[in-house]
């Protein structure tokens, strides 16, 4: 059954008095990223409010892959089990040349990996399962049938002026989050502008209820016999919804190509040429064309940008919705801590650089996929066609057929990180996203859990392999640097597991990891001391818990608290 969302009412409510204290929080959106981060916000103590002009989370599914990041980020917001419920896990895919497989692919995937490397979920869906959890968190108020009209800069907030059904209404808001998709009214009303490329090639995206015996594997044609010139992707959805999506021909009138009839048609002759013998219908369709844009900056006076009211990236390799979410994750932790006081504004240019850079990484993948999916000239088209008419014979030309799917951005550069270096020789170097892995709790009765659940929400401390107490010393001294109220988790590590099972030391968790998959799956060294922030990034790594001082600069810089 195709996914039907929830209506959601109009609840009255008056405009901000002039002489009150502003909202902390507005969010301009109730997608996705603006969702994701209004829960993250209430997750840290902030309260918030979101305002959206529809009645209900999006029609249609929209997005539909969430990489395993996202799926960390979700875990953090309270409802990755949900989340593992709802969805479908994939791990491969398979492309194909006319009627011949040219490449066959898996995305990474590790013993002690917590999640799957990405699972489908149709966005409605994503969206609602985040509203139903906003509804039963303390903080957090969706605004249904609230259109922002613009947003107006003041001294020490933001004017924001929203149409109701009974009447405008303006709220004073210290932070506004502009979280309100590709065609943003907040971008708009302060007049900015993105920039960047547009392709040449047209996608018709549709949904389809289909009971195939397919396995969940991301599936591509090229110039498939069924639509020659064309290319068709296949993904499976929960609840035998199919997602096809196919490229038209630069002679392709969209107007007729979007009507059902059209739809019907070339995908009948696709499915027809598969083999089916299954009825299925047609649920839900759109036309979709590639972009990769950007505002030059996320922050302006106190206004912040997320998601694709922010940047656009293509579809091919998922990372629109995936690099949203990573936006949230960001955003939750940074405008926590400014509208808390333990971290003064500046910490919000992090924010902004971090993820215009992040940004950067993802259109770098997205366009080789993209080029490749849609090639825009005829010289493209000529090189495409040769890679895959050669790729069985010669197999490296493969890594150019790889849809390089969605993973997390590294922040090397941001002035967050400490001691990245050019050549670093290691697999994971400071600035890079320590990857989730199932640990070993040794204290109060052993048992298994996963490193981010260990670490919490705050600053981590994990040091490999090194002296509990030392590490509680080392930790309660970094505290002391920091503002009061910003937390620290220490995390020690034993290759033996006697010397794990002593007393519990306070805000300290002893991990046993005496089959030594932590250390390698950090690719570490014994005694080395890792400090991962909040969301999840690798700080700086120290060979050892002496050097952790390095981090002083760091916390002088960003970490002291600050003017609110
Ligand atoms: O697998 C891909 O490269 C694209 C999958 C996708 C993602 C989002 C929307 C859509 O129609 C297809």
């Amino acid at each position: 059954m195709y996914f039907t969302p929830h209506r959601h009412g109009f609840t009255p409510f008056a405009s901000s008095p002039p002489d009150a204290a502003p909202e902390p929080v507005v969010i301009v959106g109730a997608g996705p990223v603006g969702l994701a981060l209004a829960l993250g916000l209430a997750r840290r103590g902030v309260v918030v409010t979101v305002l959206e002009s529809g009645d209900s989370v999006s029609y249609g599914s929209r997005a539909i892959c969430l990489s395993r990041h996202s799926l960390e980020v979700l875990e953090r917001l309270g409802v990755g089990e949900r989340f593992a419920e709802r969805s479908l896990p994939w791990t491969s895919g398979r492309s194909f040349h006319r009627d011949t497989e040219v490449l066959s692919f898996a995305m990474p995937h590790e013993d002690g990996d917590v999640r799957a490397p990405m699972v489908n979920i149709s966005q409605s869906e994503a969206e609602q399962i985040l509203v139903d959890e906003i509804e039963a968190t303390d903080h957090c108020t969706a605004r249904w049938r609230c259109r922002v009209l613009d947003c107006t800069e003041r001294d020490d907030h933001v004017g924001v002026r929203v149409e109701t059904p009974e009447g405008s209404r303006e709220l004073r808001a210290r932070w506004v989050i502009a979280a309100d998709g590709a065609r943003s009214t907040v971008r708009e009303s302060l007049v900015l502008r993105m920039s960047g490329t547009s392709y040449e090639g047209r996608y018709v995206i549709a949904d389809i209820h289909w009971r195939a015996p397919l396995p969940t594997e991301r599936r591509v044609w090229f110039d498939p016999p069924s639509n020659p010139g064309s290319t068709i992707i296949l993904h499976r959805q929960p609840a035998d919804i199919w997602r096809v999506d196919y490229q038209l021909g630069p002679d392709d009138d969209p107007e007729v190509e979007t009507t059902e009839e059209r739809i019907r048609e070339r995908i009948t002759r696709h499915l027809d040429w598969l083999g089916n013998t299954e009825p299925w219908t047609l649920e839900w369709s759109s036309l979709y064309r590639a972009h990769s844009s950007s505002l030059d900056s996320y922050l302006h006076g106190r206004v912040l940008f997320a998601g694709d009211a922010a940047h656009l990236v293509p579809i091919f390799g998922v990372r629109g919705l995936n690099s949203g979410l990573e936006d949230a994750d960001t955003l939750a932790w940074t405008l926590s801590s400014v509208v808390h006081g333990t971290a003064g504004p500046e910490l919000l240019r992090t924010y902004a650089a971090e993820r215009r850079a992040a940004w950067r990484q993802y259109v770098d993948q997205a366009e080789k996929s993209t080029l490749f999916m849609t090639p825009g000239t005829h010289g493209y088209a000529m090189t495409r066609d040769a890679v895959l008419t050669l790729a069985n014979r010669r197999p490296v030309l493969r890594e150019l057929i790889n849809p390089r799917q969605s993973g997390a951005t590294h922040s090397r550069t941001s002035p967050l990180t400490v001691g990245a270096t050019e050549d670093e020789p290691r697999s994971l170097v400071p600035g890079d996203p320590v990857p989730d892995h199932a640990v070993r709790v040794a204290a109060g009765g052993a048992r298994t859990s996963g490193l981010n659940a260990e670490r919490g929400p705050d600053l981590a401390v994990l040091a490999l392999d090194s002296e509990p107490e030392a590490l509680a010393d080392k930790v309660a001294a970094l505290r002391a640097r920091l503002a009061p109220g910003v937390g620290v988790r220490g995390l020690a590590t034993s290759r033996e597991a006697a010397r794990v099972h002593g007393a519990a030391l306070p805000e300290t968790t002893l991990l046993d990891d005496s089959a030594e998959t932590l250390a390698r799956a950090l690719d570490a060294d014994f005694g080395e001391v890792f400090v991962i922030r909040p969301a999840g990034l690798l700080l700086g790594r120290f060979p050892d818990l002496e050097h952790l001082g390095r981090c002083d600069a760091l916390a002088d810089h960003v970490l002291r608290g600050g003017s609110r």
